[in-house]
């Protein structure tokens, strides 16, 4: 048998001149805030076995019986409250965009690199903008998971993702990853700029200063999961960085879901024992958030705001995420731009 070798196969476009993809990846964001639309990416999310790691005989008639009946209402009033209803989309949505946007302004210098940005759950979907960077030539591509601290229920799960998508490929692009950067000193310091940038707009200063992350399960950590550890250091750097006492600064962990213990000490818990100590004025920012999102602007800013009012509170402010300001995005280059050598 002789192979016709002039035949176009859509697995053999010709590569005219060699790029590299950029490609930053959040963890997503429904398309509406109806019912449809959150069940869909709840269902999405929430079947991803590096997000729930129990057995499916156990989780799915939980998932399906319970979770995707009652939750996408619920979640989805959460998120009309905190719609960027201008562009009828969320906050996540709209500053991953210009975080891809202002990176690809940044990196004009490199003429062949195409910055594209993706989401794990709902869309744009890493496999579409794989496939997009692929057809504009790009036969390498640096995926940028944009976690700071490493778990496998974020990082992991994009990397796996996208090797998936390679998996269908028959002429893969090379893939590299962003690592962590838990502890680098640019995003240090861009926290420490954004918490004293924020508290020189106030006309009051807080007693405590909470650093929140975001939870995993305990038995994720148990498991060898770096994610605990990191955000520790992430903490002590922000706070040596700011010059605070001990007693002054916290780490807790928010968004608990499920009936398992999760890292502590909680946020919510620790919020409101705060205030019931007499503790009157608190600060709370967001490490491990690169974006503003329903967990930060309606968990900690709405939630948590109104339960140390209500126990006894009387000041309370939310230090915005680094979002797409200069400061966070001279974090994301500075990786960008170590990761890319050899490449570029
Ligand atoms: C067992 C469930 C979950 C684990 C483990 C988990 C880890 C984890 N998540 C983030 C970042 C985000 N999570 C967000 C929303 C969210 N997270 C879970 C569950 C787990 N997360 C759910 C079910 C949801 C959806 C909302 C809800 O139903 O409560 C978001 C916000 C997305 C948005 O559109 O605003 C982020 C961001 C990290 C960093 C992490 C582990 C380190
Ligand atoms: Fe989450
Ligand atoms: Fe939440």
């Amino acid at each position: 048998m002789t192979a016709d070798i002039s035949a176009k196969s859509a697995d053999h476009p010709s590569v005219r001149i060699r790029k590299v993809g950029v490609l930053l990846i959040n963890l997503g964001t429904p398309d509406g805030t109806d019912y449809q639309s959150m069940r869909r990416y709840l269902r999405e999310f929430l079947m991803d076995r590096r997000v729930i790691e129990w057995s499916r005989w156990k989780w799915y008639p939980i998932l399906f019986g319970i979770v995707l009946n009652t939750r996408p209402q619920k979640v989805g009033r959460a998120y009309e409250v905190i719609w960027n209803k201008e562009r009828n989309e969320s906050f996540l949505r709209t500053y991953t965009r210009n975080q891809s946007d202002l990176m690809a302004e940044r990196l004009k210098d490199l003429p062949n690199v195409k910055v594209d940005w993706a989401m794990r759950y709902g869309q744009p979907s890493i496999a579409s903008r794989i496939q997009a960077l692929k057809d504009e030539g790009c036969d390498r591509i640096l995926l940028f998971p944009l976690y700071p601290q490493y778990a496998a229920a974020t990082t992991a799960t994009v990397n796996d993702k996208a090797f998936e998508k390679l998996m269908a490929m028959r002429w893969q692009p090379a893939l590299r990853t962003v690592p962590d950067y838990h502890d680098d000193p640019t995003y240090i310091e861009a926290l420490a700029n954004s918490v004293l940038r924020h508290l020189s707009t106030l006309d009051w200063q807080p007693d405590m200063l909470l650093a929140s992350f975001h939870g995993i399960p305990m038995s994720y950590f148990q498991q060898g999961d770096p994610y605990y550890r990191q955000c520790q250091k992430t903490g002590r750097l922000l706070r040596e960085k700011l010059g605070l006492l001990e007693d002054k600064f916290m780490i807790t962990f928010q968004s608990r879901f499920g009936p398992e213990e999760w890292l502590q000490p909680y946020t919510d818990k620790t919020v409101e024992k705060l205030a019931q100590k007499g503790v009157k004025r608190i600060a709370v920012i967001n490490p491990g958030f690169v974006s503003d999102c329903l967990e930060t602007l309606e968990e900690i800013a709405e939630q948590a705001a109104h339960s140390f009012h209500h126990n006894g509170g009387e000041k309370f402010t939310h230090i915005p995420c680094l979002n797409d300001g200069e400061d966070g995005v001279n974090v994301l280059e500075k990786a960008v731009r170590r990761e890319l050598m050899g490449w570029v």
